[in-house]
């Protein structure tokens, strides 16, 4: 489907919502880092009771229109996001071993970033539960930086199978890791399953910002990455072969996790242990 003159991956519950397409929008980086603004979004209606939806369903929201029409703004934010992921790619790398943000930096050269501006509209009558806004998914990116408002209803999963609160700060952004990352570092990174349950009777509005290697990029964990597994439990793929398969087994699935990186480009069931990142 076509918004804001660029093609969007409608429904996925992860973050692929530009294509290689390359649009008059696009800014590239001095890097070789390019980034792909989506200043309009569009989510199918009733992917998921209707609580997620498109900026152009709602041309009343008026925060969100705004944020939208001021591509300025958008174009500045994209950047710094940019910068940003190259900054917490330097310290996780230092957190895999010593001296790999020098080794292995460059690996990231050609990270793209996505940018999409979630909007979510409960029911007027929403039970104090809440409602989900978006089912329990992971992001298919190296790493999203995410902005939640006021409202919050942002929850991560714990290993324990609970569901943590991620109490909103419109001073903060939160970061997840996602699944390239998760193989690309054999798992010692893990993809954090999220999702969104609104409880207020209020517009809900995110900003993610995804960051994911190139299309072509064959992901395969290096030989120093492997850790203390000495083996890789991710057989080599190629970044836009996962996101087709995410984007095939996705379409209406918002409620479900199961096609996941484990799923797609995990070496054999035996690595379905208690050890497997999920
Ligand atoms: O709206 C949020 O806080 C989360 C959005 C999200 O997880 C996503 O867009 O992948
Ligand atoms: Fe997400």
């Amino acid at each position: 489907m076509k918004a804001g003159g660029m093609e969007i991956a409608g429904g996925g519950t992860g973050d692929r919502v530009g294509t290689g397409e390359k649009e008059a929008n696009d800014l590239t980086e001095p890097s070789g880092c390019s980034i792909t603004f989506l200043t309009k979004i569009q989510v199918e209606q009733n992917m998921n009771e209707n609580t997620l939806s498109s900026l152009s369903s709602q041309p009343d929201s008026g925060d969100l229109s705004k944020l939208a029409d001021s591509s300025d703004i958008v174009q500045e934010y994209g950047s710094k996001m940019m910068e940003l992921s190259k900054k917490i790619v330097v310290v996780l790398l230092k957190c895999l071993g010593d001296r790999l943000e020098f080794k292995y930096l460059d690996e990231f050269s050609q990270c793209h970033g996505y940018l999409r501006i979630n909007n979510y509209t409960p029911p007027e009558d929403i039970e104090a539960e809440g409602v989900e806004g978006l089912g329990m998914h992971t992001d298919m990116s190296c790493i999203t930086i995410l902005y939640q408002d006021a409202t919050g209803g942002l929850q991560m999963r714990s290993k324990e199978g609970d569901w943590v609160d991620l109490l909103s700060n419109e001073d903060a952004l939160a970061v997840n890791i996602g699944d390239l990352l998760q193989a690309w570092s054999n798992g010692q990174l893990r993809s954090s399953k999220h999702r969104v349950i609104l409880k207020q009777p209020v517009n809900r509005l995110s900003v993610a910002f995804f960051w994911c290697f190139e299309d072509e990029k064959v992901i395969l964990a290096p030989e120093d990455v492997v850790g203390g597994r000495k083996h890789r439990i991710y057989k080599p793929f190629v970044c836009l072969d996962y996101i087709k398969f995410r984007e095939n087994t996705e379409k209406g699935r918002f409620d479900k996790v199961g096609y996941n990186i484990n799923g797609f480009a995990a070496i054999s069931a035996l690595n379905y242990d208690e050890n497997m990142p999920t």
